[in-house]
């Protein structure tokens, strides 16, 4: 049966080109052919091979992983690959390692937080990786706090260092009921970082200046061995077979370890050899500057991740068949499923199906291009610091916060639907669900939990709100609040289903419930005498009028990416119907909230609805085409549920087979567990 394509049929079926869908899909010509080329190059090299990762013990598993890299970057240097090979080339081998950190946030915090001298004496062994770093800010105690750290850099103005240090239960500055209080959960760090960036509160002369970063050299350069007055260490299984286990997340002790005075990052401020605290003229946010960083790439990861699931179940939905009549099915059928599932249904073809699936499948598309959008908005916000224009800082942190939060919890979440609609099958790892929902889910966590970000887009919205009428024009995707006088009032005006695909209602619409949500929020809080107390109580609101927000961004980049030239047979009219299954099915789930601001009506809801259905109906015929548009390789993928040619069920039985449960016939333990336990039972039914 090799060599048949189950899927040929529904691939005939699409009215869009494939081909400029995958360039729409990669953000132009260049990036598709560049990713086409380094999949293939990982695909069929089985270096990269990782069918093996949920069944491997965690030390073979990391020591495979640490072979990985060092292959991998034997590849970059001997091909030469570019910055944008050399990043796809990580994306394709699909493994998490301590390079992720190296390159996307040690390296990052090196150039956002150091000065220029600094600068060339760090990155180039950096980049050469000739030293290896990681990030190390949160503790055993404090992640989400960031000003509640408690490792100390005290200035010795006497050797001109700083001696870095841990609190302990004896050390007077922990409030703390644990023990040690150490550093607690950075990638790369328990087994293979040389330097870390440390986050630590600067003292000088006694004086506590807050949280700043220091690069702290770990191990010996020529043993590995941690340097004096270091402990470190793994922290130890983490969720999933394979997984995250691939990364040596970490744990690190420092007792009054020594480091010259010129490995405090000095960008932000300065100490000087006399120990005087100065600040440059920058502000003192920059410190969290490599997480806007991270967070703008998180953004542009989930879309990647979610759309490898959803291919996934896409496919699957295709191929499964349960129920339906017995007697002759569709002509499109293949003729290999007319032979043997004759008058099955695809589940696919469920609207219950269509009703889970085809939203996951919009959101993909929406977060990609979300994710093209943030990556412009971070370039521009990186360009207006380098001339000390500081004035978009604040919307940046909003959106790479709120849009992380959004995307990452939409995606692990979508994962595990994913999973669900594969039924039976989706829990087995050979679908590739599992692990792939064990890798992502601490997106949901990491680089800021994901309701602690969303209050800090609150605090943007209510500060905004607070300045209307103050002659500060808001502007960027915060624009709609200086209209928010006419938004308040204003009244949907549907009348018909398909009024609900005009771009500008629907961009009102989300715009009034964002808006009315935040009013109402900031005159809810103006209640309180005390403003603090009051978000706090209020927090449960203020979450969802970020979430409203955030989706209103979503959407509105979705449209903007509408009206521009999309190249391509049928492949704007295609991405109009995505889009429009993307907002549709939001303004369904949320109608609670677009009734309650008035600002549309029960019968304009139930429109909504209509329309929806009407474009999964549009999409159905489509949808295999829509996720080959990715362009993943089986390789990449990792799934026999999301095979390019859909041969699933022999693909399923001789990956069983492989199982090393099944390498032999009767097995281990038999005769120490089973046999007496059957001997005794047969003993006994004899009494
Ligand atoms: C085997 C394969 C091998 C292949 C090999 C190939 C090799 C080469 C390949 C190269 C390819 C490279 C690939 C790179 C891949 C990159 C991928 C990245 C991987 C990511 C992994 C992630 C791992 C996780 C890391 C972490 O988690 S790090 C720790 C993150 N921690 C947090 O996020 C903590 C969250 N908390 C906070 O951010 C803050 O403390 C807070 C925002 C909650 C602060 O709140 P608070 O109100 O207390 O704030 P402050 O008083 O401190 O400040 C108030 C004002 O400051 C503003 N603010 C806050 N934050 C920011 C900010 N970030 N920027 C700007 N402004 C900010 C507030 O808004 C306040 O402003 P106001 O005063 O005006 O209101
Ligand atoms: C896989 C993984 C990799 C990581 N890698 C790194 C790394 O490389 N470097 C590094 O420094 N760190 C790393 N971290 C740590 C990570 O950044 C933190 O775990 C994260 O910032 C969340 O902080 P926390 O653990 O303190 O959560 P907590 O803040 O303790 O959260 C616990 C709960 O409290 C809630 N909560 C907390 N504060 C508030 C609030 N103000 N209002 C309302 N609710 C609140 C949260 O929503 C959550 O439900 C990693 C974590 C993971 C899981």
């Amino acid at each position: 049966m090799a060599g048949v394509d189950y899927l040929a049929d529904e691939r005939n079926k699409a009215e869009f080109d494939v081909d400029s869908m995958k360039i729409v899909w990669a953000g132009s010509r260049h990036t598709f052919e560049v990713a086409d080329r380094i999949s293939k190059l990982v695909a069929n090299d089985p270096a990269f091979r990782k069918d093996d990762r949920p069944m491997l013990p965690r030390k073979e598993l990391f020591k495979n992983t640490l072979r990985k890299a060092a292959y991998a970057w034997k590849l970059i240097t001997e091909l030469r690959l570019s910055e944008e090979e050399a990043s796809k080339l990580r994306f394709f081998v699909d493994e998490p390692a301590y390079t992720d950190l190296h390159w996307g946030m040690f390296v990052p915090a090196l150039k956002g937080q150091c000065t220029d001298e600094q600068q060339s004496k760090w990155l180039p062994l950096a980049y050469k990786m000739q030293i290896i770093g990681c990030y190390a800010q949160t503790e055993l105690g404090h992640g989400s706090n960031v000003q509640g750290l408690e490792t100390t850099a005290t200035f010795d103005p006497q050797t001109d260092e700083f001696v870095i240090h841990s609190p302990t239960l004896t050390s007077s500055k922990c409030y703390h009921t644990v023990e040690v209080l150490c550093t607690w959960w950075p990638g790369g760090l328990g087994k293979v970082s040389t330097h870390a960036v440390v986050y630590a509160r600067l003292i000088t002369d006694g004086k506590d200046h807050g949280v700043h970063g220091f690069i702290v050299q770990l191990r010996s350069m020529e043993d590995h061995k941690p340097l004096p007055g270091i402990t470190v260490g793994d922290i130890g299984m983490k969720f999933g077979n394979g997984a995250y286990n691939t990364m040596d997340n970490g744990v690190l002790t420092l007792d009054h370890v020594r480091i010259p005075r010129d490995q405090m990052m000095m960008r932000v401020s300065q100490v000087t050899r006399e120990g005087k605290y100065k600040q440059s003229d920058v502000p003192r946010q920059l410190v969290y500057g490599t997480m806007v960083y991270v967070r703008q790439k998180i953004v542009a990861d989930a879309s990647c991740a979610l759309s490898k699931a959803v291919c996934i179940a896409t496919r699957y939905s295709a191929v499964r068949r349960q129920f339906g009549s017995q007697n002759g099915g569709p002509e499109t059928q293949s003729a290999h499923y007319r032979k043997s599932y004759t008058g099955l249904i695809q589940v696919i073809d469920y609207k219950t199906q269509q009703n889970r699936l085809f939203p996951l499948l919009a959101s993909a598309y929406a977060f990609r291009f979300v994710g093209e959008w943030l990556k412009w908005l971070y370039t521009d916000v990186t360009q207006r610091l380098a001339v000390n224009d500081f004035s978009t800082l604040p919307e940046a942190h909003a959106c790479t916060a709120g849009l992380k939060s959004l995307t990452t919890t939409a995606t692990a979440d979508g994962i595990e639907e994913c999973r669900k609609l594969c039924g039976g099958h989706g829990y087995l790892c050979t679908s590739g669900l599992p692990e792939l929902f064990a890798v992502y889910v601490p997106a949901c966590t990491y680089e800021g939990d994901n309701i602690v970000l969303l209050l800090q887009v609150a605090r943007f919205l209510m500060k905004t709100v607070s300045q209307i009428g103050s002659g500060k024009q808001p502007v960027g995707t915060i624009a709609y609040m200086g209209r928010v006088e006419h938004l308040l009032k204003s009244r949907c005006s549907v009348q018909r289903a398909e009024d609900w695909l005009n771009p500008s209602q629907v961009l009102e619409a989300f715009e009034a419930r964002a808006a009315r949500m935040s009013v109402s929020c900031a005159q809810n809080l103006s209640k309180f005498s005390n403003p603090e107390e009051g978000f706090a109580e209020l927090s449960a609101d203020l979450v969802e009028a970020a979430v409203a927000h955030c989706q209103l961004i979503v959407v509105s980049k979705f449209l903007d990416k509408l009206q521009q030239d999309i190249p391509g047979k049928g492949v704007k009219q295609l991405l109009q119907a995505v889009c429009g299954i993307y907002y549709l099915s939001l303004l369904h789930k949320h109608q609670g909230e677009f009734l309650a601001t008035s600002y549309i009506t029960p019968k304009q809801a139930a429109l909504a609805s209509d329309q929806l259905r009407a474009l999964y109906s549009k999409v159905r015929p489509n949808a295999i085409a829509l996720v080959d548009s990715f362009n993943y390789t089986d390789h990449f993928l990792g799934s026999i549920l999301g095979c390019y040619d859909g041969n699933v069920y022999p693909k399923l039985y001789e990956a069983a087979k492989k199982d090393p449960l099944n390498d032999t016939v009767v097995p281990d333990g038999y005769h120490e567990y089973l046999k007496p336990l059957l001997k005794q039972q047969l003993h006994s039914a004899k009494l």
